[in-house]
């Protein structure tokens, strides 16, 4: 991209409900800022549209398509860069599998998933793969770390009207179990590198064999570098353990993992809780398995899927046998009762970030196979974070809920950028091939860190880079400074990658100005008590984390306080001086998608999207002097708080307010706003009758965009749909459009 032909702002297309979402409002936001002549571009980074990138040997010149992905990542690192960043698919196995078939039956030649490797190509294929798989995109373009906070609006609206809460009771069974030894948490080594150095890990096995499992890993001067493990073994008695225990205590099983973004670790740990699970059913047919090439890491569906290929009796004594340990084992939590889906059958399905809050917020309760709700043990294996849902749940039963109309909030700062801590690992995450040792070792050999491993054992090692761990303290105080909220730093003295983190955070406060600003470090249980005090005395805190707990805790808090993380905003400050304006917190709401199909209402709510578009164009504003830009956004804002105001976001129902009504007034207010302000004679000209055009039509439009509710849609595809039948979908009303130009 030159920077004649670059657009102001990049808007990215994504996949599931934000997507069909932008269908109706990306052509607002082209209205809106081309008479601004402010332009936006846009970049494919789909699930569809970066497999379709890799493959272009496959494809014909027409099926090509740019590797937008890598240019979004390129452009991140610039000054000028301004991406608006909307929730896009981090795809499990079961996921990537089916985007392939689409694609295969839409006529694009690609390669299967190759997951037995014969050649160099199907060598090549797969390693092309794991790089579209899980979360790909968001490690590629956070160049800077993460500021999400509820808009000031969104919080007043949820006081004024708070959703509804489960009710906590005293003598709810639901807990946290995680494991008390040989975890991540308790195997951690840490160090801060002290000069700059290449350096390679390897498996030597018990009998003196050295594998390289990689080398060349540039470790730079300052950063943080950890290793650890986690033993298989420990981890399958735990498992087992615990299944027992929910038997006994009769509640539900859940395990809760984060398998889209920790891609080869968690994938593997889902695969040994199936096979605990499910163990007698593996005993028996373990071989039938090993001939359909089941793979348990890619969950208990991949068995159910597998065994359809069989003959009916052998497939129907398979089913069976499934059926008596589904009886004999504790009830699972469900996915989807009426379907049958439990926990266990895609690791995509109950991702921790989400699946957590949801239950706490509905008083510790998850859908039994009954289709009733129950208590439910959480089982979430490694130990490092599992502490502060722990904290969070007997705050609940001490308490009782939180009260949305009066609680306060609890704002992040994540130690992000450059791939930092547990979320860049995957690269250095391996599964132990045989009993040994795992050592990194520097260029002059020297051992950093070393550990025993017995085959099976998932070994990783983390990095957390000198320059974003800076900006992050610095950011910190900035954000304490600017709301005047106590920041808390919540890292745990007793683990080794905190301890490590803790020097730093000390080394660093120094460099600024902290007077008067209240700045302190906490174990995340302590942080989590201390901030749900605070909470429910309606104070606002502001936590500062590392990667993991970012993600956890911009879920955890805008659930329980505001209902749900799609109205955060969610700014990434970009370390060379550009802006990533994410959407919301949360993710692409599969749900979302299945409703519009079934019954053309799209309850997603875009708050997410108009908050990201407003500091976007602010920053737009701030870096190239554009005043419109400032108009628009200052516009944007007040048609935001309106819209909250008169309750015009989507709704649930069929029939109801959805997204694109909800599009409909957010354009109508923002047009309204900009035709009464006086800064700007141009703007007011151009949309004073648009606005005018607009209330006069209103309910035309209602009733255009109404029509079509209640029947199914047809979009040509899940993943890679086809862009007129979604704008004939999400654009339903002419006189809107044509309004629109
Ligand atoms: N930044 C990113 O790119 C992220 C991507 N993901 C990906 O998203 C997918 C789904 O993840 P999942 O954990 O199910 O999380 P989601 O956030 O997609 O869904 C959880 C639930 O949250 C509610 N929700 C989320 N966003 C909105 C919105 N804008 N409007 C209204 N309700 C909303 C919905 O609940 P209900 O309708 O029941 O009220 C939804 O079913 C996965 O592929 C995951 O990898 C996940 C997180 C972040
Ligand atoms: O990238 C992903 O897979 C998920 C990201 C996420 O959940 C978050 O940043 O909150
Ligand atoms: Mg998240």
């Amino acid at each position: 991209m030159t920077s004649e032909n670059k657009p102001d702002i990049i808007y990215t297309k994504v996949d599931e409900a934000p997507e069909l979402a932008s269908g109706s409002f990306l052509p607002i936001i082209k209205a809106f800022t081309g008479a601004a002549g402010i332009s936006v571009g846009t970049k494919d980074i789909s699930l569809a549209g970066r497999i379709l990138s890799q493959f272009p040997d496959y494809l014909s010149a027409d099926q090509q398509q740019e590797d937008a992905l890598a240019e979004l990542g390129k452009l991140v690192t610039e000054a000028d860069a301004n991406v608006i960043k909307l929730p896009n698919i981090s795809a499990s196995q079961p996921q990537l599998d089916a985007a392939i078939k689409e694609l295969q039956s839409q006529g694009y030649a690609i390669p299967d998933y190759p997951s037995d490797v014969k050649s160099d190509e199907d060598a090549r294929v797969k390693a092309i793969y794991e790089k579209v798989k899980g979360s790909a995109v968001n490690p590629v373009l956070r160049e800077g770390n993460s500021d999400r906070r509820a808009p000031l609006a969104v919080k007043e609206f949820a006081k004024k009207n708070p959703h509804s809460m489960g009710e906590w009771v005293a003598d709810s069974k639901t807990h946290v179990a995680t494991m008390q030894a040989n975890d991540f948490r308790h195997n951690e080594k840490s160090t801060t590198i002290e000069s700059a150095t290449t350096a390679s890990i390897v498996l030597t096995t018990k009998d003196g064999e050295k594998i390289v499992l990689k080398d060349k890993v540039a470790l730079q001067q300052g950063e943080v570098v950890d290793a650890t493990v986690m033993n298989k073994k420990a981890l399958c008695a735990f498992l087992q353990e615990q299944i027992q225990q929910t038997k006994d205590q009769g509640i539900l099983f859940s395990l809760h993992m984060k398998a889209t973004m920790m891609k080869v670790s968690d994938p593997i740990i889902f695969g040994h809780t199936v096979k605990v699970f499910f163990k007698s059913v593996f005993d028996k047919h373990q071989s039938t398995f090993d001939q359909l090439g089941v793979n348990v890491n890619n969950g208990f569906g991949d068995v159910v899927a597998k065994i359809a290929q069989l003959p009916a009796d052998k497939k129907a004594e398979i089913e069976a046998d499934i059926q008596a340990c589904l009886s004999e084992q504790p009830d699972l939590y469900m996915v989807n009762s009426d379907k049958g889906i439990t926990n266990l059958h895609v690791p995509s399905d109950v991702i921790i970030d989400a699946s957590m809050p949801a239950l706490i917020r509905a008083g510790g309760k998850g859908w039994g196979p009954d289709g009733k709700e129950a208590d439910s043990k959480c089982v979430i294996p490694d130990s490092s974070y599992a502490g502060v849902y722990d904290a969070t749940i007997k705050f609940c039963i001490k308490h009782g809920a939180f009260n949305p109309a009066e609680m306060g909030s609890v704002a992040n700062v994540g130690l992000m950028a450059q791939k930092a801590e547990e979320y860049g690992s995957h690269p250095y995450t391996f599964e132990a091939s045989a009993d040994g040792e795992i050592s990194v070792v520097d260029a002059n050999g020297n051992v950093i860190h070393q550990h025993s491993v017995e085959q099976g054992d998932i070994w990783r090692m983390c990095q957390a880079k000198d320059a974003p761990i800076q900006d992050w303290v610095k950011l910190a105080v900035n954000r304490a400074r600017a709301s005047g909220s106590p920041a808390i730093f919540w890292l745990d003295e007793t683990r080794a990658h905190d301890a490590e983190l803790i020097k730093k955070v000390n080394a660093y406060l120094p460099d600024h100005d902290t007077s008067g600003l209240d700045i302190q470090i906490m174990s995340p249980v302590k942080a989590t008590e201390y901030s749900l005090e605070r909470i429910k005395n309606g104070q606002d805190t502001i936590s500062v984390t590392g990667n993991v707990l970012r993600d956890y805790l911009t879920d955890l808090f805008p659930i329980l306080e505001v209902g749900t993380s799609a109205k955060m905003l969610s700014i990434v400050p970009l370390m060379n001086g550009g802006g990533l304006f994410e959407t919301g917190a949360g993710g692409s709401a599969p749900k979302h998608v299945q409703q519009l199909i079934e019954e053309n209402h799209l309850r997603w709510d875009s708050l997410g999207e108009f908050c990201a578009l407003g500091a976007s164009l602010e920053h737009l504003a701030n870096v190239k002097g554009n005043k419109q830009a400032v108009v628009l956004a200052n516009a944007l804002d007040k048609a935001v708080g309106k819209l909250l105001d008169e309750n015009q976001s989507p709704s649930r129902k069929v029939g109801q307010h959805d997204n694109r009504t909800s599009h409909f007034y957010i354009a109508l207010y923002w047009a309204q706003e900009l035709a009464a302000q006086n800064e700007s004679a141009e703007l007011q000209a151009h949309f004073a009758p648009i606005a005018k055009q607009l209330a006069e039509n209103a309910q035309t439009i209602w009733d255009e965009m109404m029509a079509p509710q209640g029947q199914t849609v047809d979009l040509g595809g899940y993943y890679h749909a086809d862009e007129a039948l979604v704008a004939k979908v999400m654009r339903p009303s002419e006189t809107f459009n044509a309004i629109m130009g």
